[in-house]
């Protein structure tokens, strides 16, 4: 029998710290890592370049299918950088402002078809840790371990309200609250790919976790299945 490469999808809301937990445990595993929800920041943002109002399905589909993107490690070593059209948008990429955009963006089916197959292309011996809010209900139905991480909107947040501080943003806890509901009610609400969990999903709980403990308990799940 032909063995698949192996995915551990890591899905859940905005700020539940699945970019941070999965990029450890790629780096953990040796395995590759796909932040799915890159892609649809990268789109609205490239649509803000170009003028394409977040609308306009046609236009989206087309810079959709021809994103000029590379992702690599970044200078330092300890994470990834990403290029668009020549330009590092790394840290330009992760603000509310974008977050909503993509929200927006990845609401539109003929978006999601054309990011489809990009997304599946990261599925590269020896295995794949993605994340995002349909990886193992869509894009990686077959994924033998499938996690679905929460934590309340309000430590949600706060971990967002720390982090933009940290990078020096002006921000405010409120409006953070507000800005991370409406994206969670986007996001679970719309009709393609909704946000939930896959049936075959393991449930964690973040509120109260730190990120080690949280690393420890999906490894802990690696450890009881066969990804030899
Ligand atoms: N368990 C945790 N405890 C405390 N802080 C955490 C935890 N997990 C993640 N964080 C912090 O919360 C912030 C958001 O985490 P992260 O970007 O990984 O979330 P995310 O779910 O990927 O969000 P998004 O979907 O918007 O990209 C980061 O600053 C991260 O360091
Ligand atoms: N698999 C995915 C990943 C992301 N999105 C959308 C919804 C999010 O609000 C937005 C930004 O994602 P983030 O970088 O915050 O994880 O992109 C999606 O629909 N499907």
């Amino acid at each position: 029998m032909i063995r698949q490469v192996p995915v551990i999808t890591i899905d859940g809301p905005s700020g539940s710290g699945k970019g941070t937990v999965a990029a450890l445990l790629a780096a953990k595993l040796g395995w590759n890592f796909l932040d799915s929800g890159a892609l649809y920041r990268l789109l609205a943002f490239a649509a803000r370049n170009h003028g394409v109002d977040l609308t306009n399905e046609e236009a989206l589909k087309l810079l959709a299918a021809h994103l000029d993107v590379q992702f690599g490690a970044s200078k330092g070593g300890n994470g990834m950088q990403i290029v668009l059209e020549g330009e590092d948008v790394t840290q330009a990429i992760r603000n509310e402002q974008v977050g909503a955009g993509a929200s927006q963006v990845a609401a539109l089916p003929v978006v999601r078809e054309a990011l489809l197959q990009r997304q599946k292309a990261f599925r590269e011996p020896p295995g794949l840790v993605a994340d995002g809010r349909d990886m193992g209900t869509v894009v990686f139905p077959d994924a033998p371990l499938k996690i679905f991480l929460t934590a309340s909107a309000e430590e949600r947040a706060r971990r967002r309200y720390l982090q933009l501080k940290g990078k020096g943003d002006d921000v405010n806890l409120a409006s953070l609250l507000d800005e991370i509901r409406a994206r969670d009610e986007r996001d679970t609400g719309r009709e393609v790919a909704p946000l939930r969990p896959a049936d075959d999903a393991v449930h964690l709980d973040s509120t109260n976790l730190s990120i080690e403990q949280v690393l420890g308990q999906i490894l802990s799940e690696v450890a009881n299945r066969d990804f030899a």
